[in-house]
């Protein structure tokens, strides 16, 4: 794939627009318009004749009991069902049918038929894309040569996701409320509009540094929401580093454990409905954890650290490290207190998670 491919982002920004995009891999090449970005203009332009399927996740198609439809085995195994057009099967339909935290309201929708899927691998990387937009994995897919406004291979997809030419793009002192003693370093990838930073904390002292990976949590860091422990997490990663004399402090831009905001927030939804935040991940249509520690390693090493202490109580945060090369010497627990409101999600990262808590 070539570094100078930008058909991912094209692709990411006419879903999030409501354009179609067509999806190739070496199984065939699908057409596809998000149900989030659609309304019953963008439709009627790219189904005139009422004719076109819908894509939608292994996860999301389990809830909705359609993954024991023999014919969806092959798609199945690439994380994607095909749902058959019926006639009953408008925009409101599939955003009912894309959509779990309106399940509640939407009790009697279909009957529902799965149809083979032609091209499994493609289908799998245009949930790899939505996942990438932000937007929910549910796609109306065309019936043959449709045009599309982008097409994408799905190796650029996968090139996309990888920090292979991240950067240092800037670094300025940012005297802290935890350290005077802080320096703030910006990356940059090319291929990805999201700007990790790293905060450099005290001096180096020829240990390896106290390094914590924070997600970006808006509602915990920003907004002192309780039903997680970010906010607190991200004030004592701070302090313990500060109070260590040298560590790093690193800012990822992964919110909501790499779905985006506005899919935590139906993921929340569902947890209001008594979904835990596990099982909320998968009936949208995610991974329990669709982050990538590659990109924290890619961030140590810019900044020369390839040893670290690290404080998580996550273990695969520590796996995701050394199997980019960072060694882990040691591990801190890094627990915080419970609440009223986070004392479920602690316990489900606990059980269902392997969080050392
Ligand atoms: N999808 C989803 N993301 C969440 C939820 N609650 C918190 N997050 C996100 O989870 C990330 C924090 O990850 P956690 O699993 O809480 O903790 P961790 O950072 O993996 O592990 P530690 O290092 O031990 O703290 C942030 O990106 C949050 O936005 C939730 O219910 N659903
Ligand atoms: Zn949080």
């Amino acid at each position: 794939m070539s570094s100078l491919d930008r058909s991912a982002a094209r692709a990411i920004d006419a879903l999030r627009r409501g354009w179609p995009v067509a999806v190739s891999a070496a199984d065939g090449r699908l057409v596809l318009l998000a149900i989030e970005g659609a309304d019953d203009a963008r439709l009627a332009r790219f189904d005139p004749a009422g004719a076109c399927a819908v894509l939608l996740s292994a996860g999301r198609a389990a809830t909705l009991h359609l993954t024991n439809q023999r014919d969806a085995a092959d798609g199945e195994a690439a994380g994607a069902v095909r749902i058959a057009r019926v006639p009953w099967l408008d925009l409101a339909a599939a955003v009912a049918l894309a959509d779990p935290a309106l399940d509640l309201a939407n009790p009697l929708s279909g009957p529902w038929l799965t149809e083979p899927l032609e091209a499994p691998l493609a289908a799998a990387a245009a949930l790899r894309l939505a996942r990438l937009a932000g937007l929910l994995p549910a796609f109306f897919l065309a019936t043959g040569d449709t045009a599309a406004e982008v097409e994408v291979q799905a190796a650029a997809i996968t090139a996309h996701d990888a920090p292979a030419r991240l950067a240092i793009a800037s670094r300025a002192r940012l005297p802290i409320a935890a350290a005077d003693a802080c320096e703030i370093v910006a990356f940059r990838n090319p291929d990805d509009a999201a700007e990790h930073v790293a905060l450099l904390i005290g001096a180096p002292n020829g240990q390896p540094p106290l390094v914590r990976l924070h997600s970006e949590c808006l509602t915990g860091d920003a907004l002192g929401s309780l039903k997680c422990d970010c906010g607190p997490q991200l004030d004592a990663a701070l302090a313990a580093i500060a109070a260590s004399g040298w560590g790093v402090l690193l800012y990822l831009r992964q919110e909501g454990r790499g779905i985006g905001l506005v899919n935590k927030l139906r993921a929340y939804a569902l947890q209001d409905q008594g979904f835990d935040t596990v099982d909320a991940n998968v009936r949208l249509g995610f991974a329990i954890d669709e982050r990538d520690f590659g990109v924290a390693a890619a961030m140590l090493r810019l900044i020369g650290q390839d040893r670290v202490r690290l404080l998580t109580n996550n273990p695969a945060k520590v796996a995701g490290l050394e199997a980019a090369g960072v060694a882990v010497e040691t591990r801190v627990a890094h627990a915080m207190t419970s609440n009223p409101h986070n004392h479920h999600y602690l316990e489900t990262k606990r059980d269902r998670t392997g969080h050392m808590l």
